[in-house]
């Protein structure tokens, strides 16, 4: 609990606040931190759902910006303690180009650093990702590593390149003079795959089984661990941090965290399959289907539509070479480093987030009928 001299007094900026994970720490900040004063939310939409939160004792702002503007990325830092950097374009389908996603994922994290050196907020926690360590390129495993687990990674697809370049600059601007003379602290969390209320992708992959005529098709072998972490968990880990980061700056400054939670180890189909079953799709075969060499070439057809496509439409389905690459290497942590700096523990259990996973697909389904 709060201590009464800092009760109420602290002022929290939220970026991407609007995202399905951005939604999630801002309304676990005003469950968990007895000690916000003012919650900002800056993102480049505002959701509608924001109105309901102006009610509580907590004032809440919701600022329309765009991260890669420096001076309205200032504007919103400006008084904060602290900073919880979620904002990024997650695009692995080609959506967006290279250079958009260059510019918000790292210039946006740049602007981010200056504006909390040039106004004085000393805390920055940065929302990173797994793919910032891998899977790499060459398809090496990552098998349930942690933090200091040796891995090659090496990345091609701009997403996890501009992710690991922006962690980078976080971690290096820890320890940084900001206004006033004290040092600036930071520290990147790195989520798996993360699944749960108003996540995006598993509603399309919903969707996609509906009009498969409720079945999906098993691609990837059952073997190939994907690691994967509740939403709710995550948002959780984001509000420890932050508060213990003012706690513990000399042993948690500078720190990479694994997101980790209960859910089980499984491949990416399968653990869909633990939220896709109870809403009545099935996952037909017990092994892929079609042999990886006809996958690889699906997929290499589906970038080689995109691209001829481009100028008339934007063509961006699910499967693509580096989609296949992911879902078809190992990768998995296992780690208490977050426990051991900061006393992290999973707030929701496996059966919980699966509980209200389901719960939130089978509102959806209801709604969409
Ligand atoms: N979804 C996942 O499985 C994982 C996500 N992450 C990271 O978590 C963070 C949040 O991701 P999600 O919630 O899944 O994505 P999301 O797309 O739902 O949320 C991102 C939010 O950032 C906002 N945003 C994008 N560009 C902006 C800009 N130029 N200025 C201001 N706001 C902007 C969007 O409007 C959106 O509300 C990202 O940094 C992502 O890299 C990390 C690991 C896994
Ligand atoms: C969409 C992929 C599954 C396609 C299955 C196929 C090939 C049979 O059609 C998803 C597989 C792995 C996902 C990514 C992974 O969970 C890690 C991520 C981390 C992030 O920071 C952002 C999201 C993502 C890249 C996630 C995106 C979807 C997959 C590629």
């Amino acid at each position: 609990m709060a201590d009464s001299a800092q009760a109420q007094k602290l002022v929290y900026l939220v970026t991407g606040g609007c995202g399905f994970l951005g939604e999630h720490v801002v309304r676990m900040l005003l469950q968990q931190e007895p000690r916000l004063r003012e919650l900002r939310i800056f993102d480049l939409h505002l959701g509608p759902w924001l109105e309901e939160l102006k009610t509580g004792p907590v004032q809440v702002t919701a600022i329309q910006g765009d991260v890669t503007q420096a001076h309205e990325v200032a504007a919103a830092v400006a008084g904060a303690h602290v900073v919880i950097h979620t904002a990024g374009l997650v695009d692995v389908f080609g959506k967006a180009s290279p250079e958009t996603i260059h510019e918000v994922n790292v210039q946006g994290t740049k602007n981010v650093i200056e504006a909390c050196v040039q106004t004085g907020t000393q805390f920055l926690v940065y929302t990173s990702s797994m793919e910032v360590v891998g899977p790499n390129i060459k398809g090496h495993p990552f098998y349930r590593g942690n933090e200091d687990t040796p891995y090659e990674a090496v990345h091609r697809h701009p997403y996890p390149s501009s992710k690991a370049r922006a962690e980078q600059l976080v971690l290096e601007a820890n320890g940084r003079k900001v206004r006033g003379g004290l040092p600036l602290v930071t520290c990147a969390l790195r989520p798996t795959g993360i699944y749960g209320e108003g996540h995006q992708i598993m509603r399309d992959i919903y969707y996609q089984g509906l009009r498969l005529g409720g079945r999906l098709f098993r691609a990837i072998p059952a073997s190939v661990e994907h690691g994967r972490v509740y939403v709710g968990n995550v948002a959780w880990m984001h509000v420890l941090v932050a508060r213990e980061l003012q706690q513990r700056p000399a042993l948690m400054g500078g720190q990479v965290y694994f997101c980790y939670d209960k859910s089980p180890y499984k491949s990416y189909e399968d653990f869909n399959m633990e939220f896709l079953g109870p809403c009545g799709l099935r996952l037909v075969g017990t092994r892929p289907l079609l042999p990886y060499w006809l996958l690889m070439l699906l997929a290499a057809l589906n970038a080689l539509l995109q691209w001829l496509l481009r100028p008339l439409l934007l063509y961006a389905p699910l499967l693509n070479p580096y989609t296949l690459a992911m879902a078809n290497t190992t990768f998995t942590v296992s780690t208490n480093k977050a426990q051991r700096h900061f006393g992290y523990e999973p707030l929701f259990s496996w059966e919980e987030s699966r509980t209200r996973t389901i719960r939130w697909m089978q509102a959806m389904d209801s709604s969409a009928q």
